[in-house]
């Protein structure tokens, strides 16, 4: 199971639904708020490094491509050319990717699928980059400008891979890529081929105030710090979750943890778990299931799902 890519076809599994009720699950559930205050902090800083950028390379959790992305993005990034790369390929299905890639290919939108861990995408991204760039200089040139330097960067939310992946375009190790969110801070320009330049410090993208259902989601991908939320509450949507994912289902639970969930109470599932491994500890149980899901231990499965 550990290195599942075998793909349970999801066929007609209603993933608006699974939203809805996610959404449901964590209406008026505020556990992240001294979190979200902090990231609040930075839009002004990604702004301004934005102002800095011809091309942006926004970075994406490829578990949660819609949690790990802002509604104001769009606006932030006014006329620049962006690529998306859906970080973390590793960690979701082959199915899933699928019905990313086509979600995006129908939109129009450049999207790159990449491992920032094992390298995987960079080529590819250089090379779209660098394309974009091209297109960035003949627009000058029409206007009767000089070409110069294209300017990239790589933007996302905390802890998605952007460290990872600047490393691995600029083939050495520039700057810190840590297993703890909000790592990365200082600013510095790096030659990145030819024509390009690329700003070796990531801008974060501060997190959405309002949106509970995606603070959870990214809690479980463990793209926040962990002291900024309650585990048992977090776990116990996880469990929610995955009693419900095609992938997934009430079977592995069972088969993982001897455990039967009905897909509605995950608390008390992890408060059974507690029981019967960890003296009643339920911030230990709570644990033990984030880090099973983060490690694989049901497969490697997406959270969220285009829905059309
Ligand atoms: N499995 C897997 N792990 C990855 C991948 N990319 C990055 N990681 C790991 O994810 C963690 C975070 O990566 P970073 O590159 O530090 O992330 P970041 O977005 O720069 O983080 P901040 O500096 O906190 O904003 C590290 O432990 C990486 O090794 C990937 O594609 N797959």
């Amino acid at each position: 199971m550990e290195n599942s890519k075998l793909d349970i076809d999801p066929g007609e599994f209603d993933w608006a639904e699974l939203e809805a009720d996610i959404c449901h699950w964590t209406k008026g559930y505020v556990p992240f708020s001294g979190i979200l205050v902090t990231f609040g902090k930075t839009e002004k800083e990604l702004k301004d490094q934005l102002k800095l950028m011809d091309v942006v390379i926004e970075v994406r959790d490829a578990r949660i491509p819609l949690a790990t992305s802002h509604p104001q993005m769009d606006l932030w990034l006014g006329n620049r050319k962006r690529i998306i790369v859906l970080n973390r390929e590793d960690m979701i299905s082959a199915s899933d990717r699928n019905a990313w890639a086509s979600y995006y290919a129908r939109q129009g939108t450049k999207v790159i699928f990449a491992n920032g861990q094992l390298g995987m995408g960079s080529l590819k991204l250089t090379r779209l980059a660098k394309a974009l760039a091209d297109g960035v200089n003949i627009k000058r040139k029409s206007k009767g400008l000089l070409p110069r330097p294209v300017r990239a960067g790589i933007v996302g939310y905390p802890n998605v891979g952007k460290s990872s992946l600047i490393n691995r375009l600029l083939k050495r190790r520039m700057c810190p890529a840590a297993p703890r969110p909000g790592v990365t801070r200082e600013l510095k320009w790096v030659r990145f081929g030819k024509d390009l330049e690329l700003l070796d410090s990531p801008g974060i993208i501060p997190m959405r105030i309002n949106d509970q259902s995606a603070a959870i989601k990214l809690a479980i991908c463990d793209d926040i710090g962990e002291r900024s939320y309650d585990f048992s509450e977090v776990a116990a949507i996880l469990v929610q979750i995955l009693a419900r994912l095609p992938a997934v289902g009430n079977k592995a639970l069972y088969n993982r943890y001897k455990i039967e969930a009905d897909g509605r109470a995950g608390r008390n599932f992890v408060e059974k778990l507690a029981l019967k491994l960890f003296n009643g500890d339920t911030h230990q149980a709570a644990f033990r299931i984030l880090s099973d899901f983060r490690k694989g231990r049901f497969g490697w499965s997406a959270l969220e799902r285009p829905s059309n």
